[in-house]
């Protein structure tokens, strides 16, 4: 299939830091586990994705973790086709912020819902969990959202985390609709 007739899908990872955003990317992109923490900055990653016999050319944007005083980056509600909201199923705190950085992304969006998984991340430590599966499921009904937990570690519900991201904007994407809405909010 020719480059141009591929599907071009844009998807931001964000979360708190330290919860796990670039290994869960590494992890779908490169197939490898790195046990050391370096903090992003902001990287882009593209990879071709089939997903119901249909090529995507995903652009994958692995963020600078996300705290309560820099929740979103006004570039990360625009022009992107879907959302990934990392927190770690051992950190509480990165819990409660995901609805803090959906709601800010709905608000710069001026839309009312978006395309969107919540990811709860690092269930090989479950012996830490302080926060359980059925508060992540949960969420992600409050907020018409997939939910779903991986470990990045041991390479577990990572690839699903992407095709259901593509599930979430192909459902959101009309049948006579050639390509699906991307956020154009200018932020003045
Ligand atoms: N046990 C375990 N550790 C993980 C997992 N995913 C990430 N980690 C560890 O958690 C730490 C932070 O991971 P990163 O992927 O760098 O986190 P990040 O969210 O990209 O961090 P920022 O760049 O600061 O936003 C690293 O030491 C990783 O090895 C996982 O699935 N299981």
């Amino acid at each position: 299939m020719s480059g141009d007739s591929l599907k071009r899908r844009k998807i931001a990872v964000l979360g708190s830091r330290s919860v796990g955003k670039s290994s869960l990317v590494k992890q779908f992109i490169e197939n490898h586990f790195v046990d050391a923490y370096y903090p992003t900055i902001e990287s882009t990653f593209a990879k071709t994705v089939t997903y119901k016999g249909v090529e995507y050319d995903c652009h994958i944007i692995d963020t600078a973790g996300q705290d309560e005083y820099s929740p979103v980056n006004a570039q990360h509600a625009i022009g992107i086709h879907g959302y990934v909201l990392v927190y770690s199923i051992t950190s509480r705190t990165s819990f409660d912020m995901i609805q803090i950085i959906y709601d800010k992304i709905v608000d710069f969006c001026g839309l009312t819902d978006i395309p969107c998984v919540i990811v709860g991340s690092k269930s090989d430590l479950h012996q830490n969990r302080q926060v359980q599966s059925k508060e992540g499921q949960a969420l992600g009904q409050k907020n018409g959202a997939a939910w779903i937990e991986t470990s990045a570690k041991n390479n577990v519900n990572v690839g699903k985390v992407f095709e259901l991201c593509l599930a979430e904007i192909e459902r959101r994407t009309a049948p006579n609709q050639a390509e699906p809405q991307v956020s154009r909010c200018v932020v003045m």
